[in-house]
């Protein structure tokens, strides 16, 4: 089923998980963390996509068991930065086998590893170009969506322009955002009151992702270019060397974090689970009262 079908009837509630990373590119710890987060009902679990190593491949795999094992709604997500065209048609072909009806559609992060990789001669630059590409070749056999950047994506030329840009994406195909890794709400507010003003009307879900520990905080937000508030940067250097304490923290926040976007009307709450199913149990279950009311 395509997430916007779902999307027009309800707010939703969704998790993200990655191919486990491993030299052998075994996938079998995967299963216990997608029964953890099956048990708390998700309208949608998306698989982030391996460009290379290891973990390549996996993700058409992984959303295939979340979709057919256990019953759950599953997106794939595909990056186009170092892809040919050929090698999209290639993964969109595998998905349709797989079943698979939904996309998150990106450019993805520039390889580390930048042996084979020539930023003159690429197929794709923008995951605008992904979406046109995919709704060109696999007209209406996907539901495409997009990423957004409440606090401007790192190389774009301010708000404004990355504003704009995301217009383009949706223009081009994607029919839901969702958010970048986000601390402080007021950014969200402001992304979607000023993508309503220039006509992006498609559902906008929040991403969250609750902390676990101090030194992967620092690294997940440089990475995704987003700012610590000044009261949770307090609190992690109080505590930084008490790992159940930063643990606490990071779920309170989160939860803290939801009840207030669903005070407000958000459209969707999408957890980046980093592949911990007993984080996202611990928040929904601090909070299960207010999870009730998103709808
Ligand atoms: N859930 C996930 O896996 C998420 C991943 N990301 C990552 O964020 C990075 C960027 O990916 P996307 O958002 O898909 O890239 P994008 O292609 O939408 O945007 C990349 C940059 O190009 C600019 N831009 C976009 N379209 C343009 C156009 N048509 N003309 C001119 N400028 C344009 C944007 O302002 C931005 O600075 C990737 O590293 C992606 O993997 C970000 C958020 C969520
Ligand atoms: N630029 C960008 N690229 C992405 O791949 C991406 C985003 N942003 N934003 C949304 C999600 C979040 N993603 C993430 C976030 C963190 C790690 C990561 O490995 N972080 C820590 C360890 C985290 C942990 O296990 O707690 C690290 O060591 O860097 C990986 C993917 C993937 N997505």
């Amino acid at each position: 089923m395509k997430i916007s079908e779902i999307l027009k009837n309800k707010s939703t509630i969704s998790f993200e998980v990655f191919p486990p990373k491993n030299k052998e590119g075994n996938i079998s710890s995967i299963y216990s963390t997608i029964e953890g987060l099956a048990k708390l009902s998700p309208d949608f679990i998306s698989v982030t996509y391996g460009a290379g190593g290891s973990t390549k491949g996996k993700t058409v795999e992984i959303a295939s068991v979340i979709k057919h094992e256990y019953g759950i709604e599953s997106v794939a997500h595909l990056s186009c930065i170092s892809s040919t065209k050929e090698d999209i048609k290639y993964e969109c072909e595998r998905l349709k086998e797989a079943g698979i009806d939904n996309i998150l559609a990106l450019r993805g992060d520039y390889p580390a590893d930048a042996t084979n990789f020539d930023p003159e001669n690429l197929e794709f630059h923008y995951a605008s170009e992904l979406n046109e590409f995919i709704g060109e070749h696999f007209k209406g056999q996907f539901c495409l969506s997009g990423a957004c950047y409440p606090e401007t994506h790192q190389e774009a030329d301010g708000f404004k322009k990355d504003l704009e840009a995301l217009k383009k994406k949706v223009d081009a195909g994607a029919e839901y955002l969702v958010t970048q890794i986000f601390f402080d709400n007021d950014y969200y507010y402001r992304l979607v009151r000023e993508a309503r003003k220039i006509g992006i009307t498609v559902p906008i879900l929040a991403g969250i992702m609750p902390i676990t520990n101090a030194k992967s905080l620092i690294r997940t937000t440089k990475m995704c270019g987003c700012t610590i508030p000044y009261q949770l940067s307090t609190m992690i250097e109080a505590h930084y060397d008490n790992p159940e304490a930063m643990k606490e923290i990071g779920i309170n926040y989160a939860a803290q974090q939801i009840i207030d976007l669903i005070t407000n009307g958000v459209d969707g709450i999408h957890i980046y689970t980093m592949n911990r199913a007993e984080t996202a149990q611990r928040v929904f279950d601090s909070i299960p009262a207010v999870l009730k009311e998103l709808n």
